[in-house]
């Protein structure tokens, strides 16, 4: 069963149509990439894999679903800068609230869901931090806590949202590691992001889109100056290595 299957899929707000033309099929396991420029979509096309924004046209199934009936069965790493960092809580405490849904809130943690909690910060590299209050680390060590949170309620399929915004080089080389190794392990990852080095290291499927999806294939398929310059709408310069560079409008 694919983890993920749209197709001729229209998301958007109030009727209103964001996004279409979307058809794409993961496997378990598979890493795809969203790329677009800003307001292109990506957000929107995560929020509606969630449940949280309307499908309008076409057919969505997440997980063998609709995506309302997968909801909280997918996992979903939000962007740090949209997280209250003063709220005042430890690392243990945030990567546990990704245990509630198994555990119900209303009872204790036990001792199977504390062994996920430090398994979790263990992969991320933050099993030493996780007594700290979850404010006082920087930027890339919440995303990376943020990560342990979406890990520890072991999800099928986990959805990153511009997961190296505001981040340093070490943690996102870090959270690439993780994303590799939950990926060999079978979890099918989708993952929105403006840098297409990232994309081209790290996808296995590269969907490009701006309004409407320009192109979905492998990174060698899909990120050609060509198709980079329909879907940026021209603002692409090619370099002399082969590679394309954006620019902004
Ligand atoms: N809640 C909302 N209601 C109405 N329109 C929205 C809403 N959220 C986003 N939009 C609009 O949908 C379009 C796509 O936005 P979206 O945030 O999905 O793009 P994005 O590719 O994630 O952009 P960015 O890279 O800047 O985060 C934009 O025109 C945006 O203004």
């Amino acid at each position: 069963m694919p983890a993920l299957r749209y197709a001729g899929v229209s998301v958007g707000y109030d009727r209103t149509p964001v996004l279409t033309h979307v058809d794409l099929e993961l496997d378990p396991g598979q890493r795809l990439i969203l790329v677009g420029p800003n307001g292109a979509g990506k957000s929107t096309l995560i929020k509606s894999v969630l449940g949280l924004a309307p499908v309008l046209a076409g057919e969505a199934t997440v997980l063998g679903e609709s995506p309302a009936a997968a909801r909280g069965r997918a996992g979903y790493v939000p962007q740090i800068d949209t997280l209250d960092a003063d709220f005042p809580v430890s690392v243990r405490q945030v990567v546990m609230m990704g245990r509630y849904r198994s555990i119900g809130w209303w009872r204790p943690a036990r001792a199977a869901d504390r062994r996920a909690v430090a398994d979790a910060l263990e992969l991320v590299g933050l099993a030493d931090r996780a007594g700290h209050r979850f404010g006082t680390l920087s930027g890339g060590q919440r995303q990376r806590v943020l990560l342990a949170r979406a890990i520890a309620a072991e999800p099928r399929l986990l959805l990153l949202d511009e997961p190296f915004n505001g981040v340093d080089a070490v943690s996102q080389e870090a959270i690439i590691a993780v994303l590799r190794e939950l990926a060999a392990g079978g979890t099918a990852l989708v993952l929105s992001t403006h840098d297409l080095t990232v994309a081209r290291e790290l996808a296995d499927l590269v969907c490009l889109i701006n309004g409407r999806q320009w192109a979905v294939g492998t990174p060698g398929e899909t990120l050609t100056a060509g198709k980079l310059r329909s879907a940026y709408g021209g603002h692409t310069v090619d370099l002399p290595d082969g590679h394309t560079m954006l620019v902004e409008p």
